[in-house]
Parts: structure tokens; sequence; C-alpha cells
């Protein structure tokens, strides 16, 4: 018997790059990836398929349906099949979405209630521990540097987290409502390929990130991580220089190659004047505050 689980989950740009120090801090936005999982009792193993990117790397959410059996099932195989909203590999979090939205289809397909409702007496596993079992396959594919707990947690929870990637606990959670406009050249830059050395030179500025992120204030913590990544992982910083006047914050969003800036939606459309100059794809959005669900 094959049974069929689909859930939802949402991109996330950066506050801070975990890659210095361990700590990171990410916000879900407005952009979805969408996973079907068919369980089947008599495969043996997991097949992947991502919409529209034939080439690309299945391994991650493969291993997210084994890993969701492995745990709640009784065995057995099948397919995943993911649509996506998101670029991959443009520092918007298409890894932590895919993961996401697999873990929770999977579960979904096993009749597994995922809730972070302390109220739902049903629920076989909180999300913060469905987030936990994308971590888990993300580093066993090899498709992340600390885990990226940070960006896992934001799709999975909604609103702004900030994390300990070494210890995947969520050190501050809050529901941010901002308009985002988001630049995503056309190259792209996959995490597990980032200089995490130079990374870890600008820690300083990293533990100065953390501290304003744990105030609350998150523009200034975004803009001072876009100035060090973007001198760190030798991205140019004239997108952050054009819209420090008008954003709250402004950064390179993960290993880039995308930039992101939050604030009033007027202020954001002249930045995004600026921004429709450069090659590439510019587009708004708004925060998500409610993560990933099944549907
Ligand atoms: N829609 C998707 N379906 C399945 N796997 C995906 C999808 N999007 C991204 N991935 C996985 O995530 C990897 C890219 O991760 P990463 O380099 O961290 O980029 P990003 O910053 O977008 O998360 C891809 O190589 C692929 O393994
Ligand atoms: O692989 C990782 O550990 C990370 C990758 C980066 O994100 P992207 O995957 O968007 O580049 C970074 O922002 C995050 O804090 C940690």
């Amino acid at each position: 018997m094959t049974e069929i689980g689909r859930a939802t989950a949402p991109a996330a740009g950066t506050v801070l790059n975990a890659l210095a120090t361990g700590v990171g801090s990410a916000f879900a936005i407005d952009a979805h990836t969408t996973a079907t999982v068919e369980l089947d009792a008599d495969s043996e193993s997991v097949d992947g398929e991502i919409a529209g990117a034939p080439d690309a790397d299945t391994r991650l959410v493969e291993r997210c349906v084994e890993l969701v059996v492995e745990r709640f099932g009784d065995g057995g195989g099948g397919r995943v099949r993911t649509e996506s909203e998101v670029p991959m590999a443009a520092g918007l979090k298409s890894s932590s979405a895919a993961a996401n939205a697999t873990v929770l289809a999977a579960l979904d397909a096993l009749g597994v209630d995922a809730s972070d409702d302390a109220g739902d007496r049903d629920a076989t596993v909180d999300r913060e521990d469905a987030a936990r079992i994308g971590v888990r396959a993300a580093r066993e594919a090899g498709v992340t540097v600390t885990g990226a707990f940070d960006d896992a947690s934001a799709s999975m929870l909604g609103g702004l987290t900030v994390t300990d990637n070494e210890r995947d606990e969520v050190l501050k959670r809050d529901a941010v409502e901002w308009d985002v406009l988001v630049w995503t050249p056309d190259e792209r830059a996959f995490s597990a390929d980032a200089d995490v050395a130079n990374c870890k030179r600008v820690a300083p500025m990293a533990d100065l990130v953390a501290d304003l992120a744990m105030d609350g204030e998150y523009g200034r913590a975004m803009t001072v991580n876009g100035l060090a990544f973007c001198a760190a992982l030798d991205f140019p910083a004239h997108p952050l220089v054009t819209a420090m006047p008008r954003a709250e914050g402004v950064s390179l969003s993960g290993t880039g190659p995308s930039f992101v800036a939050v604030g009033d939606r007027e202020e954001l459309d002249s930045v995004r004047d600026i921004w429709n100059t450069y090659e590439g794809t510019t587009w708004l959005t708004r925060t998500q505050q409610t993560g990933a669900r099944r549907i």
C-alpha cells in the first residue's frame, strides 16, 4: 500500500551567517518549497526528483525520508518530489526549505502529527525536532557547513530565530513584520564550497551581530553581517551601500550570491530601482510568520 504526504516550507534570509562562530540568525520569507512523499512498504530505497532540475543533487531529500522512516515507520522506501519557488544555492535557504517540507511530508505520509503547540496532545514530534531531522540529513548529505539550524528553524517555525548551530538550540525567536527586497544574481554559490577559514576571521564582527540580534536590533545586526561577510566571501559591497540610507537592514544572504534588504515598502521600492539595474532578478516579498506545514 502507498501512503502519500505533502508539506510546504518557506525560504529564509540571513541576519547572521553562522560560518564564523556557529551562532546564526535567519528570518522566513514568503517563497516556498513543496514536497510530496509516497511511502511504499515493498520498496527498498528512496528515489528523489526535483521539478525542473533533473541533474540536481537529491540526496538531501532522500536522506530526510530515510531518517523519518527509520524513526517513525516500519521499513520500506518510496519517492519524494519537490517543487520550488526558491532558487537553489542562491543563499535563500533552498536546502532548509526542501528538507523541512520533505520531513513534514514524510511524517504526514506516516500519519505522525508535527506541531509545536503545547496544547496539542496528538503531536508526536514538535516542529523544532522535525527541523533537527532535516539538519541531520543535511549534514549527512554534505550540503552544509554548520548544519544550518538557524535557517532550518526559521523556515520550520516562521518569523526570526537566533540559534546555536553546534547544539542545534534556539536562543531566541521573534515575529518580524517586514517587506523584504531580494536581489538574486544569476550565478550560484553552494554553501559546502564556502571559504570557511575566511568567515572565521570575521568572528569578532559575528559576535557583535549576535549581540545586536539578541537585543532585538535586527536591522543593524544584518547590515554589520553584510559588511563582514561580503568582505570575507569576496562579494561586492555596493548593494549594501546603496540600500543603507533607505533600508532598516541589508545583508548578503547566507553564503550568497543573493542580497536581502528589509524595511518599509516605499523605501525598498527606491532601493529596487537601483538593484533592478544589476544583472539577475530583483523581487519583493514579505517575512513569513507561520513556517512549514503539511498541506
Ligand atoms: N527543491 C529542492 N529539492 C531537493 N533538494 C534541494 C532543493 N533545493 C535545494 N536542495 C538541496 O540543497 C542544496 C543546496 O544547498 P545550499 O548550497 O545550502 O543552498 P541554499 O543556500 O539555497 O540552501 C542542493 O545541492 C540540493 O542538494
Ligand atoms: O551551511 C551552513 O552551515 C550555513 C550556510 C549559510 O547559509 P546558505 O546555505 O544560505 O548559504 C549560512 O547563512 C548559515 O548560517 C549556515
